[in-house]
């Protein structure tokens, strides 16, 4: 079993470039199957285990995919199957995004039901019903979901329950492919929304409103490849940003858009951190005397559920009492329990959590509950007392690039060793060294 072994105590100095947006690209790439003429050319494409799931799931749908430097080249000219597997559900419930695009293409898409998830129950239910108000027939059975139309969608007013990410892209790919208009109410209004509504204009497709809470679909008869590059990624540039922060740090996070960043950066001033807005990154100077405050997720433009761990992290090391509400997912506080371990002080009340600060934080072996969990653990291991040695890092995996390796390059203390005999497989900070490990265990 692989872990990250960091420890804490080094002040975070120098610049970190944030990649293409996660959260941006798998939408792409799913919507790169919609064309039926030319290729699709997708720039700034981070090299992570989710973008591995997409290309694969492309590629069994028939679709010719190439991934090299940061590239993503989809052909989608052949006629596509239109059955995505468990195998890659299991893997990534982004898989789920390739429905809208197949029922819109094709009058069919089957695709394997995903479950829920270490952060919530995460059910299905408005993308399905946006695609049933376009005329589709949905069949739920066997792990499966199966959706038909008898010929093109139809266009129709779809006014969602709630601002869902992936029902908003869902429906806005079916959408393009449609019959007539089709307008989404209540929509997310993500900067990934208006990136896949760029994109899928590029390819032809007529589209309005995107990033407000209406959004008005024109639909076309066919669609074009294109060639697009994919916004930074607001969460990793937010996870670096407390990482300065936390550390009492002086990073500058190249490529950060800070108009993306909104809520983070108010917080951060809030806690005293000093944060410039600069035209290509942001930079933050951290403090010696963080001050506690309080965080409600919400939709975008709210404050981003997955940046509320990596604020729980912080929020340990202020003055205070701070309070976190989570208010987009049901159960996103499991990695309260791991921080438990090093010497945190939180209360679970409901949907939200008090965290009493600060707390002398110190190094314990922590497993990552999810993506988001993993990073934070890691944000509180650089500043715990000893060691802190964090597992299960396919989940940090799925959604961070060279983590250890940019940490390090900052001036971090941290390295990744592979089971339990803790080899160093990559000695990234000359102070850790499987001879410092084994000299601290004695
Ligand atoms: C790949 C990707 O972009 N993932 C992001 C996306 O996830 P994802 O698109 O899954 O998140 P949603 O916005 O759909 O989910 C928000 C809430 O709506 C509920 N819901 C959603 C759909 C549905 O049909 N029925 C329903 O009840 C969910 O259970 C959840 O409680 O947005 C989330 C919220 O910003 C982020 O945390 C994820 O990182
Ligand atoms: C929850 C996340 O992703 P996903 O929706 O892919 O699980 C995340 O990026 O923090």
């Amino acid at each position: 079993m692989e872990k990250i072994i960091v420890k804490g105590g080094k002040v975070l100095k120098g610049t970190v470039k944030v990649e293409g947006a996660k959260n941006a690209v798998l939408p792409v790439i799913a919507a790169s199957i919609l064309p039926s003429k030319g290729t699709s050319v997708i720039h700034d494409v981070p090299v992570l285990a989710d973008v591995f799931t997409i290309n694969e799931v492309l590629r069994n749908l028939n679709a010719d995919v190439e991934f090299a430097d940061n590239t993503v080249k989809v052909d989608a000219t052949k006629r596509m199957l239109t059955e995505a597997p468990f195998e890659y559900v299991r893997q990534m419930r982004a898989s789920v995004l390739v429905l809208g695009p197949l029922l819109s293409r094709y009058g069919h898409a089957k695709v394997a039901m995903p479950g829920g998830c270490a952060i919530g129950s995460r059910p299905i239910d408005l993308h399905l019903k946006g695609f049933e108000a376009m005329g589709a027939e949905i069949h739920v059975g066997n792990g499966f979901v199966e959706a038909r139309s008898n010929g093109r969608l139809k266009g129709a007013k779809i006014y969602l329950d709630m601002p869902s990410v992936g029902a908003t892209e869902n429906i806005l790919m079916a959408a393009t492919l449609a019959e007539g208009q089709t307008i989404i109410e209540n929509c997310a209004k993500e900067p990934e929304i208006v990136d896949l509504a760029n994109f899928l204009n590029k390819m032809g497709a007529n589209i309005v409103g995107a990033g407000t809470e209406t959004i008005r679909i024109e639909g076309v008869e066919e669609l074009h490849g294109t060639e697009h590059n994919v916004i930074p990624d607001r969460i990793e540039a937010g996870t670096f940003m407390v990482a300065a922060a936390i550390t009492g740090g002086d990073v500058f996070v190249k490529n950060a858009m800070s108009e993306h960043l909104r809520p983070v950066i108010a917080k951060l001033r809030e806690m005293g951190v000093t944060v410039y807005e600069k035209e290509n990154g942001i930079h933050v100077i951290g403090t010696k005397e963080l001050k506690s405050t309080d965080i409600k997720t919400l939709p975008y433009p709210g404050f981003p559920t997955d940046m509320q761990s990596q604020m729980m992290a912080l929020m340990l090391c202020a003055e205070g009492t701070s309070v976190i509400t989570e208010t987009v997912f049901e159960n996103r506080f499991m990695h309260v329990e791991e921080f438990r371990r090093m010497n945190a002080k939180i209360k679970i009340e409901g949907r939200s959590v008090i965290i009493e600060g600060p707390v002398k934080l110190q190094g314990a072996e922590v497993a990552a509950t999810d993506l988001r969990a993993a990073a934070a653990l890691i944000l509180a291991g650089l500043v715990a007392e000893n060691y802190t040695r964090v597992t299960e890092l396919k989940h940090l995996d799925r959604g961070y690039v060279d983590f250890v390796e940019k940490l390090a390059a900052l001036g971090a203390d941290i390295t990744r060793v592979d089971d339990e005999k803790e080899k160093v497989i990559k000695s990234i900070s000359p102070s850790i060294t499987t001879d410092s490990i084994a000299a601290e265990l004695q």
